[in-house]
């Protein structure tokens, strides 16, 4: 079960179209009123992360046992790793009186909104595919096998993201800034009005 809060915000796009970056941003501007879903993954951490800070790291045993359970809220695979939100990750967030944060793959998208959370549901989409790739290669996270596979799956994502009623506004990422406001817009006219008024500054 979990617990009632404010609205949860889901923000989902191709691997590479700024997702971490717009929410960095959002979580540096307002780290009292929004928190970050810690997902579950079965990949390594990439140089930088922090189990339990950007993820929470485990091993396909362990995490097919809590799927089993019904421990989490959505799962998704991706490039050959097994990706999730658990429902402790997001009654973590909603206790401390902050907005949860989802940055979660289509997959997951589909199966959230199948439960009672009724998030707002963010795409981001990049310029281009060129660009995309562009930026995947300047962030230099992945081989070259991985790479081309997360564009391919870019491909399928924007197709989906653009259908008309998957998400509630399509943010393009052309411009850091520009998005971001866009962001910071869409979030301001849609959280109910006693969560704007827990979001000071808009
Ligand atoms: N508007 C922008 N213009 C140029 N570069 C950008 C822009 N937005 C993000 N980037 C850069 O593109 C790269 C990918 O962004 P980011 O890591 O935020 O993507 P992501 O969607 O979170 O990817 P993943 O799902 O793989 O974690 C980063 O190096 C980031 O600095």
């Amino acid at each position: 079960m979990v617990q009632k809060g404010p609205r949860p915000l889901v923000l989902c796009g191709p691997s590479g179209s700024g997702k971490s970056t717009l929410l960095k941003r959002l979580l540096k501007e307002f780290p009292d009123k929004f928190g970050f879903s810690v997902s579950h993954t079965t990949r390594g951490p990439r140089p930088g992360e922090i189990n339990g800070v950007h993820y929470h790291f485990t091993n396909k045993e362990d995490m097919t046992a809590a799927i089993a359970k019904g421990e989490f809220l959505e799962t998704a695979c991706f490039s050959g790793n097994m990706y999730g939100t658990s429902k402790q990750a997001v009654n973590d967030v909603r206790c401390s009186g902050r907005i949860c944060v989802l940055d979660i793959e289509i997959e997951g998208v589909k199966q959230v909104k199948t439960t009672d959370l009724n998030p707002l549901l963010v795409f981001v989409m990049p310029p281009s595919i060129e660009e995309l790739e562009r930026r995947l290669r300047a962030r230099n996270t992945e081989q070259e096998d991985a790479l081309k596979k997360r564009l391919e799956t870019a491909r399928k994502e924007i197709v989906y993201g653009q259908e008309p009623g998957n998400f509630h506004i399509i943010i393009l990422n052309d411009n850091l800034d520009k998005a971001y406001s866009e962001l910071r817009d869409f979030l301001s006219k849609n959280m109910e009005e006693k969560e704007r008024a827990v979001l000071r500054g808009f």
